[in-house]
């Protein structure tokens, strides 16, 4: 027995329990080395050993501290205690304080935060409380919720120590409703055959506590005539002896996958005030679904007493297939996947590929195949968590607020701050569309609820509109109810600004703050959610950026007439029949020169300002000549066409609602009337430069915040990280494609965009992508000033600084140890590394050591196998080299990462 490790277990035990007196940095590596008077080295690598050999368990975030496994266990009964806690979620339920029964239930805080509030409401409701009807599809968590109620009502001492949870599935019953009658009532001896004595039924056992009657619509009238008595008066008849009343009080909970209106008595239905319906898991969050995911993994973990990774195709699918049976399917489905898996291998990692699945995710996986990828990829349970995504969207939010307290302070205009404004929130806006992921399904609901909203304020108001804003609304409101408590704590903590902020509004522009009041709370009623005033603010500035923008549509009509008013009412009428506000009308009479025409039309289209196409409709005159008017001024494409009546004004409109295109539009236009028209080609799509990187976005954009502060001013060219993964799978037509005009992605690895040039993150650092970095940033900046930004990006994208972005390691020190094992790697295997490859291996072992860390190594490699037979000296020269690295951070490189490390001296 090693005295030392014996020693630093002792003192971890010993503490373990006190824990929160002591504060977690008391349990960090080095305090404890320090106490012990051992090195912290020495302290971590025998804490890490016990953390393996399953004695203690360490803390995820950092400084890392060692608890003692059974310790925990025995503190915190009621939650999995894997080798891996976070420190949080120990900080939140600390010993002796009261656990949230609710935390375990997913979506607590989220997409049924509103049902859960409704049923702990009525389930405390004075004196038994009120009797819940839970709706919802089979699996979505109906008896689930009952179990956790129960708990909560024994936690809070609402019901006492004693008290029953009774359940009776209705439908076990369904052809013998006396027997079920007889089980919920009671029977007296004799009252049937084999009714051989007194019998008191489940009512009476679950007096004082919990009755639950799931499948309720099983219910035989009859029945539920009895229950309701029961209902009103708390009194009953056990079957068969109508003479002595029977008393009970219980709390009756009820659930049906059925319409209840259509299955239930209307009388035992008007004793039921309660009714609350359960998502499917369609209409959940991917963040929910991701945590109903990661929940089972971790249960089954706990069950087997093994690490499970999950293939990525795996993951996708699960993510992507529709599950009819909701959250009980999915989680079936993977305990089947992890059972098969475990089968396979009993004695390590359990990976659980794809084909250790059931044939329908098979199959779905199939529709997703990522071509790129060659190897199976296996996800750490750590990968999949995404929390540094929240602090961003927050960040954000923090600067949107921010924007509005500088303007506030300085007394600007505000009209300035408006415009502010607008920029600020364009940041989010590309989050939205360009970064976050969506289900289709909830997307498609909300597209449709908000479209509806909209086109009441649009008659309303006459309120303008704009599809493509309309698109951010809805997934401004998918990412807010994804993350509703995150948002409502941030709104709380910030509710002053808010109120003051939401109050400059009200007085700057009253009708927009209207508007914007309406929409939300018509959205509030419709979604069942009580909207915060942050969010009425996004709103308004989304009605303030489409009223100054114009139209409802991709094309923005203009009519122009000779006449007083011939081109206003041409306008008028083809409006009106559409139903839409298409056209705008520019008089022209015959007393007006051309040019003032040419102003008011110039004018026109300032007040567009987007990249709208444009389509103007025209009684004579040269189709060149107008657009001599609007050449340059005018940033989207152009068709004009002669010949304009109202019938054709009509069909125009209709194409450009139907969202034609442009050149279609003029040239249907032209076939059914005798015109002609040209279309002027003007538009340019915004450059852009993509930021990916392969572990997640947040690194991707870090890596262009890098690039970024390396220019000293803005630049005509736009830098937007994207998620690696959407563009890998719909390469050139991925949304991010139509929008912008990308002249180069930046990052790692190469995501094999055709025609579009990759510089990988490596070369940044190492200088050698200055040339090709010059030749896209010439065209935005001056030679001066691109001197100065290869000066800054040389600093910027220093091996340090971009190490620190990749690794939750200290970055010092993780380089120095990197340092030293490729120093006497290159002596033992007698080479010259040149800088480029010796930077890029710089990176990539920094991320091996991370992966290892986190235990998320790559295990597969094309050939392993001949790898490992024939390249026995290069193992054995990088296990020599990395022995120093293995032991400080307690990890063991395997074989399939020193295959990549191979590849990459091979590119020498
Ligand atoms: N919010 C949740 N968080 C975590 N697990 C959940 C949640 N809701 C349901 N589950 C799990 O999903 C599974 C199915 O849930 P449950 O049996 O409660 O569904 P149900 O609606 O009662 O289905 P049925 O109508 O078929 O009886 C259970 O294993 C439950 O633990």
């Amino acid at each position: 027995m090693n005295k030392t490790k014996e020693k630093i277990y002792e003192e971890v035990q010993e503490n373990t329990k006190k824990w929160k007196d002591k504060g977690i940095e008391w349990f960090s590596a080095g305090e404890i080395g320090m106490r012990l008077g051992i090195s912290r080295t020495l302290a971590s690598q025998y804490l890490n050993e016990m953390v393996r050999e399953g004695r203690l368990v360490k803390t995820s975030n950092r400084p890392v501290a060692y608890l003692e496994k059974k310790i925990l266990e025995d503190l915190y009964p009621d939650r999995n205690i894997t080798d891996t806690v976070e420190k949080e979620s120990l900080e939140d339920g600390k010993p002796g304080e009261k656990e949230d029964c609710f935390k375990k239930v997913i979506g607590a805080n989220g997409s049924i935060s509103y049902m859960v509030d409704q049923c702990k409401a009525a389930v405390v409701y004075p004196p038994n409380g009120l009797p819940v009807l839970l709706t919802g599809p089979t699996g979505c968590g109906k008896s689930y919720m009952v179990k956790i109620l129960y708990e909560y009502l024994k936690k809070e001492n609402l019901i006492p120590e004693h008290a029953k949870l009774v359940t009776l599935n209705c439908s076990e019953y369904a052809n013998n409703p006396e027997l079920l009658t007889a089980n919920l009532f009671g029977y007296k001896k004799g009252a049937f055959t084999g009714a051989y004595q007194d019998c008191s039924g489940l009512i009476q056992e679950a007096d004082q506590g919990v009755l639950f009657l799931d499948e309720v619509h099983s219910l035989p009238d009859k029945c539920q005539e009895k229950l309701f008595i029961f209902l009103d008066k708390g009194e009953f008849y056990r079957f068969g002896d109508n003479s002595k009343v029977c008393h009970a009080s219980v709390k009756m909970l009820f659930a049906t996958s059925e319409d209840p209106n259509a299955v239930l008595l209307k009388t035992l239905l008007r004793r039921i005030p309660v009714i609350i319906h359960l998502p499917s898991l369609e209409e959940r969050s991917i963040e929910e679904k991701k945590e109903i995911i990661l929940m089972t993994i971790k249960n089954e973990e706990e069950r087997i007493k093994r690490k499970i990774r999950i293939g990525r195709q795996v993951f996708n699918a699960l993510m992507n297939y529709r599950f009819d049976g909701n959250i009980g399917q999915l989680k079936d489905c993977i305990r089947l996947g992890c059972s098969n898996a475990y089968a396979e291998n009993k004695e390590n990692t359990v990976d659980i590929k794809l084909l250790n699945m059931p044939n329908y995710i098979i199959r779905e996986a199939g529709k997703h195949i990522d071509d790129t990828r060659t190897e199976v990829e296996m996800l750490d349970l750590d990968k999949i968590k995404n929390t540094k995504e929240q602090k961003y969207v927050l960040h954000l939010y923090d600067e949107i607020l921010k924007g509005y307290e500088e303007y506030y302070k300085d007394g600007r205009d505000f009209e300035d701050c408006m415009k502010m404004l607008l920029e600020k929130i364009s940041e989010y806006y590309d989050y939205l569309i360009y970064q976050k992921q969506y289900m289709n399904t909830r997307i498609e609901l909300l597209e449709e609820m908000v479209n509806d909203i909209l086109k009441q304020a649009e008659i309303r108001y006459s309120l303008k509109r704009d599809t493509n804003k309309e698109r951010i609304i809805v997934r401004f409101l998918c990412d807010y109810t994804q993350r509703l408590s995150m948002f409502r704590q941030w709104e709380q903590e910030h509710i002053k600004e808010i109120k003051k902020c939401k109050e400059t509004f009200q007085i700057n522009c009253p009708i927009e703050y209207e508007i914007a009041d309406n929409i939300t709370k018509q959205i509030g009623k419709r979604m069942e959610l009580q909207l915060g005033e942050f969010n009425k603010i996004l709103i308004l500035l989304h009605v303030h950026s489409v009223q100054q923008t114009g139209s409802t549509n991709n094309i923005f009509g203009v009519i122009l007439c000779h006449g007083c008013s011939t081109a206003t009412s041409i306008k008028d009428a083809a409006n009106k029949l559409l139903g839409s506000q298409v056209f705008e009308a520019i008089d022209m009479p015959l007393d007006i020169p051309t040019s003032e025409i040419g102003e008011r039309l110039v004018q026109l289209l300032e007040r567009e300002n987007t990249y709208r196409d444009a389509i103007f409709l025209v009684d004579m005159g040269s189709l060149e000549g107008i657009y001599e008017y609007v050449k340059g001024k005018y940033r989207g494409n152009i068709a004009i066409i002669n010949g304009v009546t109202t019938r054709m004004a009509l069909e125009v409109g209709s194409t450009i609602l139907e969202k034609q295109e442009l050149k279609k539009i003029a040239e249907t236009a032209c076939k059914h009337n005798i015109s002609t028209y040209k279309v002027f080609e003007n538009k340019e799509k915004e450059d852009t430069i993509l930021f990916i990187n392969e572990s997640d976005i947040h690194a991707a954009r870090s890596m262009m915040e890098l690039f970024q502060n390396s220019l000293i001013q803005n630049i005509k060219l736009k830098f937007i990280p994207v998620d690696y993964y959407s563009l890998v799978v719909q390469k050139k037509d991925a949304p991010i494609f139509k929008d912008y005009h990308v002249v180069a992605i930046v990052g790692s690895p190469d995501p094999q965009i055709p025609g579009t040039p990759f510089i990988p993150i490596e070369e940044i650092i190492e200088g050698s992508a200055k040339s090709e970095i010059n030749k896209i940033l010439i065209r935005y900046i001056s030679e001066q000033e691109l001197e100065k930004f290869n000066l800054a990006v040389l600093k910027n994208f220093s091996l340090q600084n971009v190490i620190e972005k990749i690794t939750i390691l200290n970055v010092k020190i993780v380089l120095d140890d990197v340092e030293k094992a490729l120093e006497k790697f290159r002596k033992e295997w007698k080479i010259m590394i040149p800088n480029k490859i010796l930077i890029g291996l710089y990176v990539h072992i920094c991320y091996l050591i991370e992966r290892l860390v986190k235990k998320a190594p790559i295990s597969t490699y094309a050939e392993l196998e001949t790898f490992q037979v024939e390249q026995q000296e290069f193992i054995s020269v990088i296990k020599k080299c990395f022995s120093d690295v293995q032991r400080r951070y307690s990890v063991e490189i395997p074989v399939s990462e020193m295959a990549y490390i191979w590849d990459y001296i091979n590119l020498i």
